[in-house]
């Protein structure tokens, strides 16, 4: 695990947006795994300014979101369908038919949930994954006790992670219960990941994704098994950390001098 610890939350922002830029200059028709939350719109905005540059285009890749609500049509305000139109796709070159999420408004969820899974595995699995951390150590919608090695399929929300998310819907009881979110197997598929998270509300987690034990209570902790994973924290997100020394931290002026 590379533990890379910046000054600002703008400067891991453009980590993060610089190495997916990076991987479609190299591979312009990856399949991209997406995350939603506030965190990661600091990353959209920067591959925006990017696209609007020339220096990147999204138009040959695929993408394919971690996770939808449960009852939510795509056109639902609060649907990541509608986040991912609003924050991402709505402002860059990705074709719409190969940007997918699971439909949270369908008859069978489970139905819905299995036919996502073969999808990705149809598409090769993921090439790069984005990941935000919930403040109860989830990745996706992967709560505390999800198995390790699960599938993409529903999940109930438990009632800390729907209080978070309760800012973007008019109120808490709005928030939908259950979701369709791709599994820590699927996840752990990815052949890299890219975590970012940020803010002193991330520390206690993000020291128990790094340096706890690998366990189920914390589901982010399994990243310490995959070959090629990246976590970009800023410093209030790294200052629960105890192993300091052993980390990359990245000052704005080491990395301008770098550059
Ligand atoms: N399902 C998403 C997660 O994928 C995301 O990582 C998390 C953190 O969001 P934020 O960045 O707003 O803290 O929010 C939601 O629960």
């Amino acid at each position: 695990m590379k533990v890379l610890i910046y000054q600002t939350q703008a400067a891991a922002a453009d980590c993060v947006a610089g190495l997916l830029a990076d991987r479609l200059a190299h591979q312009p028709d990856a399949v991209l795994g997406l995350a939603t939350g506030g965190t990661m719109e600091s990353v959209y905005d920067r591959l925006i300014t990017r696209y609007n540059a020339g220096e990147m285009s999204m138009g040959k890749a695929q993408s394919f979101n971690l996770d939808e609500y449960v009852g939510l049509k795509p056109d639902h305000a609060c649907s990541y369908w509608h986040y991912m139109r609003e924050k991402l796709f709505n402002h860059v070159d990705m074709r719409p038919d190969f940007a997918f999420l699971p439909h949270g408004d369908v008859a069978d969820a489970t139905q819905e949930a299995d036919r996502y899974e073969a999808a990705i595995a149809a598409a090769g699995d993921i090439d790069l994954q984005l990941l935000g951390l919930g403040a109860n150590g989830h990745i996706g919608f992967n709560e505390p006790t999800s198995s390790l090695t699960s599938h993409t399929r529903i999940k109930t929300l438990t009632r800390s992670t729907r209080e978070a998310n309760a800012r973007y819907f008019d109120a808490f009881d709005d928030v939908p219960r259950l979701a369709i979110t791709m599994g820590i197997g699927t996840i752990m598929r990815s052949d890299e990941i890219v975590l970012l998270a940020y803010g002193e509300g991330k520390a206690e987690v993000a020291a128990k994704m790094i340096e706890g034990p690998i366990s189920a209570a914390c589901p982010a902790s399994i990243l310490q098994m995959h070959r090629k994973v990246t976590v970009v924290l800023d410093e209030a997100a790294a200052s629960s950390l105890a192993l300091r020394a052993y980390y990359e931290e990245v000052h704005p002026e080491v990395r301008d001098a770098v550059i």
